[in-house]
């Protein structure tokens, strides 16, 4: 018997119960649903080469952190860093760099001025923004910046917030783009929802509409593509359950666009080894720090890969 969506959804209502969920990416189904199978990663996931070196696996330039959130940017620059970016680049404010070089010295720093001096930051070949970047003019400039040179981001956290707030900014989102809400950041961008179901349905409606990935967070994290298709996610664990592991996951998911990997792609191989990484701690521990998982996050593509 079919998987019902209800039993990936925290709450109860009528229809999600006669929804249908096939598994695998690929399962030959009318249902939008389908939930991420093992072999699903085997099939996606690509080894490190031979003969590789850095600029083989890009470079990831995450714009995030204020004065007292410079601990979010951190986060965001591990998770993109242990997730195995070429080159990973952080643009925090300067309060934050003695941090920067003490706790992730291989991540290199653009400093906020910097960045608005560059023309273009085609050296990037991802960029995330918002974790701890805060919902000041400086953060508003920042990420103007970003979509008026019409690159595709991964907006997570302040980005959110800032993108809710102002609908000359959602238009400016660029196609490709990702957006990483928990449900909170969702109904404050699209409306509120009394029901898992009909945020479903509204994810699936502006994805299409906007031509993104949108990475809807939760237990299950339902990751819902431009066609409408909705991916689901079961790895992870309660004990993810803390402040911060919604940074890391931001900073995976640009290490994934970095290596070269389609935006669901990115989404569905970050979400799945962020999970992989916390429930695997989660099996001698209550709870994991954000941290952790993403110190941890390099051994997990190593079971899914053939050398
Ligand atoms: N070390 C740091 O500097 C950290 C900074 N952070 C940053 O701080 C800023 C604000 O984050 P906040 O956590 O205050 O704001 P949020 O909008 O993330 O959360 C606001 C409230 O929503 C609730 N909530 C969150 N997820 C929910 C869910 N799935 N279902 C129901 N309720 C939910 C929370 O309990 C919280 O009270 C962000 O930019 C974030 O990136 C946080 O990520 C934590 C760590
Ligand atoms: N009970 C849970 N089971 C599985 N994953 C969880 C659970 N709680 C949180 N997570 C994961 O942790 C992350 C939390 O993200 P978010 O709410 O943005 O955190 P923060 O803003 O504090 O960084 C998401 O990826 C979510 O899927």
């Amino acid at each position: 018997m079919a998987d019902k969506l209800s039993a990936f959804l925290p709450d109860s209502d009528s229809i999600s119960k006669i929804q249908d969920v096939s598994r695998g990416l690929s399962a030959a189904t009318d249902s939008p649903y389908r939930l991420i199978q093992e072999s699903d990663i085997s099939a996606l996931i690509r080894p490190r080469l031979d003969f590789s070196h850095k600029g083989t696996y890009g470079h990831a330039l995450i714009i995030a952190g204020e004065r007292a959130t410079m601990g979010a940017a951190l986060l965001a620059s591990s998770g993109c860093l242990y997730a195995g970016a070429g080159l990973t680049t952080a643009c925090i404010p300067e309060s934050g760099l003695m941090a920067l070089n003490v706790s992730l010295p291989e991540v290199m720093y653009l400093s906020r001025e910097k960045f608005f001096e560059q023309e273009a930051l085609n050296r990037y070949n991802a960029v995330a923004i918002g974790p701890g970047v805060g919902i000041t003019e400086e953060a508003v400039a920042l990420l103007s910046r970003i979509l008026e040179l019409k690159r595709p981001v991964i907006a997570d956290a302040d980005a959110l917030n800032l993108l809710a707030s102002n609908s000359l900014l959602m238009q400016g989102l660029v196609k490709g783009s990702i957006l990483t809400p928990h449900m909170k950041e969702f109904d404050r961008l699209f409306g509120i929802h009394e029901t898992w179901y009909s945020r479903l349905q509204t994810a699936r409606e502006r994805a299409a509409e906007l031509g993104i990935v949108i990475v809807l967070k939760n237990q299950y994290t339902f990751i819902i593509d431009a066609d409408g298709t909705v991916y689901i996610n079961s790895t992870g664990s309660p004990a993810m359950a803390q402040g911060g592991m919604g940074d890391v996951l931001t900073g995976i998911i640009a290490a994934y666009i970095a290596q070269g990997y389609a935006a669901k792609e990115a989404a569905i191989l970050g979400c799945f080894f962020h999970g992989a990484a916390g429930s695997e701690l989660a099996k001698t521990r209550s709870n994991v720090r954000a941290l952790e998982v993403a110190e941890y996050v390099p051994k997990v593509p190593r079971w899914y890969v053939s050398d």
